[in-house]
């Protein structure tokens, strides 16, 4: 089978993909998930003319000429508005966020006045409107507060309480259940034999997952054993995407394609052109994205990069960004052969505006200290000639 294209099979995996049906969940459990329908205004903000300051409810025209002293009628405050209306010659005290009385146009600092009993002597002219917040100032009934797709953050919370809305439609989190696989393998903490190593890709994938807005089933490490690969994959059948780890490429205790097909996935493609994640498979079953990926741990992460991050958003309704900018070279690279590479590097920020990617000399995709430490991966498109440093290249930002 000839290895597929990258973009080829991004495609395939987003091929009739649509976004997950929405649900209502209240305001606390709004942040980091995608809004499924525009939020509009259901009232006015401020619901009242209000007032910006502590001081007193005026006539402008009756301090247009100051000192000017007026009769103390009453007092409003913060949720306690003043029932009566200012006549000319009158004022009522009044607090910030208070409504302001019918009859007032302005509202006077209290630091401009001198209160003795029931007068007030204005010290200095406020003109009409002053310190008035105006019914509808932030925003008015009808009005389109928060756009359908967007990811809620603090301030859009914020302002759909202000709004009055307990809940939000958002978009239902996809479900990824993982599955790592191989004899070696022991989790973080455990006691591996001389002939074993702990597993990471789990955890790595589970972050990950987290992270791009997606709820996280953690199968565990399932042996080399097609029966206990089955099992492990049956358990995963309710999720949106199953993704595994290891067993994907051609040894004889690679499994998981076989018990991926006995369980009901149809394999859609196995083997990308790309340097790490040559392994990588995918197939469905029924409404099911199933993810194989390489085991080493770069791989499986690139990988995941790749593919399982553009599905999750597809999912969630959000848009496909062209993640690619371009940076110069901070050395040479040799011409590629066929396969697309995504090489790690450092990423520094030059003082002309640009940046300047450096790889890092050993690329081995069991490394993931390298991983760790890199800021970027420049890509290499297949058959991309030499380059020398300097030359301006594509990379993708590594921000998980
Ligand atoms: N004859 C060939 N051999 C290999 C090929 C090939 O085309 N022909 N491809 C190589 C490439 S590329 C990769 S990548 C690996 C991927 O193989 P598998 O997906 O079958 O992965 P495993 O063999 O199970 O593991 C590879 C490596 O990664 C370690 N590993 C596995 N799972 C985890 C985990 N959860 N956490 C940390 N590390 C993990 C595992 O111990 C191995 O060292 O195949 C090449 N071989
Ligand atoms: O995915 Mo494999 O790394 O190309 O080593």
């Amino acid at each position: 089978m000839a290895l597929i294209p990258v973009e080829e099979a991004r495609a395939r995996i987003l091929k009739g993909v649509n976004p997950l049906p929405a649900e209502d969940v209240t305001l606390e459990q709004t942040l980091g998930r995608v809004l499924a329908k525009p939020l509009k205004a259901v009232r006015n903000q401020p619901p009242f003319n209000a007032s910006a300051m502590d001081g007193y409810a005026v006539i402008a025209a009756d301090v247009a000429n100051t000192p000017a002293t007026l009769k103390l009628i009453g007092l409003s405050a913060a949720g306690h508005a003043f029932k009566g209306a200012v006549k000319p010659g009158q004022c009522v005290r009044i607090f910030t966020g208070a409504p302001v009385p019918k009859g007032a146009d302005a509202v006077v600092i209290q630091e401009n006045t001198e209160a003795s009993g029931k007068a007030v002597t204005v010290l200095q002219p406020v003109k009409p409107e002053q310190n008035i917040r105006f019914a509808g100032l932030d925003f008015r009934k009808g009005d389109a507060l928060l756009p359908a797709g967007l990811t809620l953050g603090a301030r859009d919370i914020g302002l759909a309480a202000a709004a009055n809305a307990p809940t939000l439609a958002v978009r239902r989190r996809p479900v990824v259940a993982l599955i790592a696989t191989g004899d070696e393998l022991v989790l973080p903490g455990g006691k591996p034999r001389a002939d074993q190593i702990v597993s990471s890709n789990s955890h790595a994938l589970a972050a990950m997952a987290q992270h791009l807005g997606a709820r996280v089933m953690n199968l565990g490490i399932v042996p080399d054993n097609l029966k206990a690969t089955e099992r492990a994959i049956a358990r995963a059948a309710t999720t949106d995407i199953l993704v595994t780890t290891g067993g994907a490429s051609v040894g004889d205790h690679d499994y998981v394609q076989e018990a991926l097909k006995n369980s009901g996935v149809a394999i859609d493609f196995w083997k990308i052109a790309m340097r790490p994640g040559k392994p990588f498979m995918y197939g469905r079953r029924r409404g099911q994205h199933v993810l194989g990926l390489p085991g080493n741990p770069v791989s499986s992460l690139v990988c995941a990069r790749l593919f399982l991050k553009p599905l999750i958003d597809a999912l969630l309704g959000l848009p496909a960004g062209d993640d690619l900018v371009e940076a110069r070279l901070g050395a040479s690279m040799k011409e590629n052969d066929s396969r697309q590479d995504y090489v790690r590097a450092r990423l520094v920020e030059t003082s002309d505006g640009y940046r300047t990617a450096t790889p890092f000399a050993v690329q081995d995709s069991s490394m993931q200290r390298t991983f760790r430490e890199a800021e970027a991966l420049i890509v290499r498109p297949p058959r991309a000639p030499v380059a020398s440093a300097g030359d301006v290249v594509k990379i993708l930002r590594l921000d998980f």
